[in-house]
């Protein structure tokens, strides 16, 4: 089979600064906090620390976006804690991933202001336009097009001095990068390798796939005066959407491929994973291919969409069905049969808490039995599996029930736009923000029961800046540690299995059952050595489907001592007892959420 690299084995962890640990007392996780908690991260077992932004920022999008990359925002720390924090990772074995926040810079950043001064060599550092034809800028219905904003509002915001719009595409605090300026992509470069040169891991690169937007042969941008691509009409919310223009366009390659020369050509020992919207699966095994020097793997959105059907998009939270999850990761799954690879994640610091919206939270016992079901399904897969803060305890989405006690400015803004549109009533939004909401994975991390969690210490001079979920009572590190049944610990012995057992990382991927709506099982096979994977992934009893049942009873264990048929020592990892899942197989019969690795030869 091909020789893989190292991050085909390796777990990454992701670390949302703001609400991991708090080191002095003022409400807000820091560096020093992080560096704190790396014998944690080290017990659990995982290879790579991915930090979300730690930069120079105003916090008006929590740190993407950025007004100087070569500095830690004080809040965070200095440059020094983040050497500290370096030093000591790699001291315990832990390579460090920093975020890449280059699709757009704060309007803070000295760049934007230079450009926004119309100083002539930054001048074309940013996507400026010209109001509509026979409006006066500013005005309403001046903007350039009607694209508007992923975080509410028009895309263009009105700069008087220069007499222009600019474009961004998250709040108008973040306006977008011009990367079809070699300067500017120059300085990029830069400081990608003042980072790396000081002893950073690689990066994940926020919406790299936004990057590289489509022209007209006249270079004008959709639905901008003149441009031979026509505007199209506003959607119910009275805007339309960038996103088929802005997303995967013509010079992404090359662009990465020049990135990766200027950046990455003659170092080893990195990790590099973009975070890809509008790229498809055909897309993707392009980009991560090796022989194509641009990304070593993706993070593709596909399933993240799987329960969001209708006019508000995230905010139409609907059911959703197992089929349409297994699809999309046999696709994922794919791209590496045809040489490239993929990342393995069902949360991160933009996603709701798996264990609340795809699991089952309403009792102790459920929410155990379904994080660890859920964290074997994932990770058993094969790709590069990422965990998020908490993940690995099974925290839970937020116990908020009133607006105001959400921080993110995507939850809120479109709370006003989609309810003020009538789009949605303001219970239906206030429900999709209880669900869907980014703020569910930022509430402080669960340390143990004090009063605030131990994420800052209880005579602590201020709050957390997101309140603490009240169920950290039950669910923190320090139970789950001291407990071999905790979801924690679940997750060492998982990471343990990608570990040690070959076939996790370089076995063959193969769906069984594929129409069941309730059990999700597939194969894993290398050589003549083969796993199989069973998850019972609802809440009711579930039959055992009969491919699944077919393979469990051919197990080839001839030249073992236990002969063929079912035997306890072949249950390889569960979240119940060996006994019990061989009883559930013999019996055709599985129990809510039961999950199994069994070694079939
Ligand atoms: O697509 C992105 C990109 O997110 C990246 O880029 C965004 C802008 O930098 C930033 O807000 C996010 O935190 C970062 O991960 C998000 O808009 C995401 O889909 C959405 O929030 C889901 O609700």
């Amino acid at each position: 089979s091909r020789e893989l690299p190292w991050w085909s084995n390796a777990v990454v962890y992701q670390v949302y600064p703001r609400s991991f640990q708090d080191s002095d007392g003022d409400g807000m996780g820091d560096v020093p906090g992080i560096t704190s908690r790396l014998p944690y991260l080290a017990s659990l077992g995982v290879d790579v620390v991915w930090l979300s932004p730690v930069y120079k920022s105003p916090q008006d999008d929590n740190g993407y976006d950025i007004s100087d990359y070569q500095d830690i925002d004080p809040m965070f720390g200095t440059l020094d804690d983040m050497d500290t924090l370096l030093k000591r990772a790699h001291e315990l074995g832990l390579k460090v991933v920093m975020d890449l926040v280059v699709n757009h810079t704060s309007d803070e950043h000295d760049w934007f202001k230079a450009s926004a001064a119309g100083d002539s060599k930054y001048t074309d550092w940013y996507i400026w336009e010209d109001p509509k034809p026979g409006h006066v800028g500013g005005q309403p219905g001046a903007e350039p097009n009607n694209w508007g904003s992923y975080f509410g509002g028009s895309a263009w915001q009105w700069v008087p001095e220069r007499g222009q719009y600019y474009f961004h595409q998250f709040s108008v605090k973040q306006p977008d990068l011009n990367w079809e300026n070699p300067a500017m992509r120059q300085a990029v470069y830069q400081m990608m390798n003042w980072w790396m040169d000081r002893g950073i891991d690689g990066f994940r690169m926020d919406v790299i796939s936004y990057i590289s937007k489509t022209y007209d042969e006249n270079g004008r941008l959709p639905g901008i005066a003149g441009s031979l691509i026509p505007e199209r009409p506003a959607g119910p919310d009275g805007f339309d959407s960038p996103f088929d223009y802005c997303s995967d366009g013509p010079h992404l390659d090359e662009i990465l491929q020049e990135m990766h020369r200027e950046v990455f050509d003659g170092r080893d020992g990195y990790l590099n994973v973009g975070e890809a919207p509008g790229i498809s699966a055909e897309r993707a095994t392009h980009v991560t291919n090796p022989q194509n020097k641009e990304l070593d793997m993706l993070f593709l959105i596909d399933h993240m969409g799987i329960d969001q059907h209708g006019p508000a998009g995230k905010w139409s939270v609907t059911d959703w069905k197992l089929s349409d999850l297994r699809k999309i990761q046999a696709r994922y799954e794919q791209i590496i049969d045809e040489g490239g690879w993929t990342s393995l994640f069902f949360c991160n610091h933009d996603q709701p808490r798996v264990v609340s919206r795809w699991g089952d939270d309403s009792s102790e016992e459920s929410r155990t039995r379904s994080a660890k079901a859920l964290g074997l399904l994932l990770h058993m897969h094969q790709g590069t599996p990422y965990i998020y803060q908490g993940e690995e305890l099974g925290m839970t989405n937020a116990d908020y029930t009133s607006l105001d006690q959400y921080e993110d400015l995507e939850s809120i803004n479109m709370y006003h736009q989609l309810v003020g549109a009538g789009v949605l009533s303001s219970d239906e939004m206030m429900n999709s923000i209880q669900r869907m909401g980014r703020d569910n994975s930022r509430t402080p991390m669960q340390w143990d029961d004090s009063i605030y969690a131990g994420f800052e210490s209880a005579d602590a001079h201020t709050q957390p800046w997101l309140g603490v979920n009240a169920n950290k009572a039950t669910i923190n590190a320090q139970a789950e540690q001291n407990d071999e049944n905790s979801v924690f610990s679940f997750y060492q012995k998982l990471i343990a299995l990608r570990h040690t057992n070959p076939i996790v990382s370089h076995g063959h991927w193969n769906a069984l059952d594929i129409d069941d709506e309730q059990v999700y099982a597939f194969t894993r096979t290398l050589d003549d050595h083969e796993l199989v994977v069973v998850i019972n992934v609802s809440s009711e009893l579930a039959a055992l489907p009969t491919q699944t049942a077919a393979v469990l009873n051919n197990t080839d264990h001839t030249n073992d001592e236990h002969g063929d048929g079912l035997h306890e020592s072949k249950v390889i990892l569960s979240n119940d007892s060996a006994q019990g899942v061989i009883e559930q197989i013999n019996a055709k019969s599985l129990n809510p959420w039961t999950a199994f690795v069994y070694e079939v030869k």
